[in-house]
């Protein structure tokens, strides 16, 4: 059987370590994701969600513990090399677009494919097919104002995707949105991941979309447990 795309391993993480004000958010963190599995993660607020993800997408680091990306222990890696694996396998939605004001739809989805040396044609063919299967082609030549919040959050669904990366991680991708919205953009969210067979890590507060996916996981006293 192939390494899991993640894996993460008695991941402990603490603020303001050995100071009156510590607070320990993950205390033995556990998870592995096989290929093509989307696993949902649920939490109140404050449990630490965004502090996992960012462990896992290697912008931030665990106290202890190891982060293994497609077989690949990343934890005492150099920054340029971790940088490089983020670059490369993983792909980042949050709750608001974070997509490039002064730049069109079609320009925030190409930028990351030209940063890793994709020629620019190749680029913004594989940007308007992203397009096309969320249903935004006709938005290409917007800027984000432009565009509705759900539009938005589509072409950053497609941003992250554009370097095709093995794994996503989205915090609270439609967390922003109205509930019909989010459930619609949702649903396309999973669709796209769904087609391209990459692993997913999402959060959500909400457990109608949890459900959808192949896997619930619920972050409770700094550890995760299965729902
Ligand atoms: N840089 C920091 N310094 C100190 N404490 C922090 C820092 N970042 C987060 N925390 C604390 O760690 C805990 C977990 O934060 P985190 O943002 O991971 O939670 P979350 O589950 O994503 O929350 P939410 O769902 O509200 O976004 C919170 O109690 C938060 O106040």
């Amino acid at each position: 059987m192939s390494d899991p795309v993640l894996r993460l391993s008695a991941i402990e993480k603490s603020y303001n370590a050995g100071k009156p004000n510590e607070v320990r958010v993950l205390s033995g963190v556990d998870v592995a994701l096989n290929a093509g599995e989307i696993v949902a993660l649920v939490a109140p607020s404050g449990a630490g969600k965004s502090t996992l993800l960012h462990i896992a997408g290697l912008l931030d680091t665990a106290d202890s513990g190891t982060v293994e990306i497609e077989g690949e222990d990343m934890t005492a890696r150099s920054d340029r090399k971790r940088t490089a694996m983020r670059r490369e396998a993983v792909g980042f939605v949050y709750q608001f677009h974070h997509l490039l004001p002064e730049f069109t739809a079609l320009e925030n989805i190409t930028l990351p494919q030209l940063a890793n040396g994709t020629p620019r044609s190749e680029a913004e063919l594989r940007a308007y097919d992203l397009m096309t299967r969320v249903g935004v082609e006709g938005r290409a030549d917007h800027r984000p104002s432009a565009m509705s919040g759900g539009e938005q959050q589509r072409v950053a669904f497609c941003r992250a995707l554009a370097n095709a990366p093995k794994l996503l991680l989205a915090d609270e991708p439609t967390g922003n949105l109205d509930p019909a919205t989010s459930d619609q953009v949702f649903g396309t969210l999973l669709d796209l991941v769904r087609g391209t067979g990459m692993s997913a890590l999402i959060a959500t507060h909400n457990l109608e979309l949890a459900a959808k996916m192949d896997r619930v996981l619920r972050l409770e006293g700094g550890r995760l447990v299965p729902v």
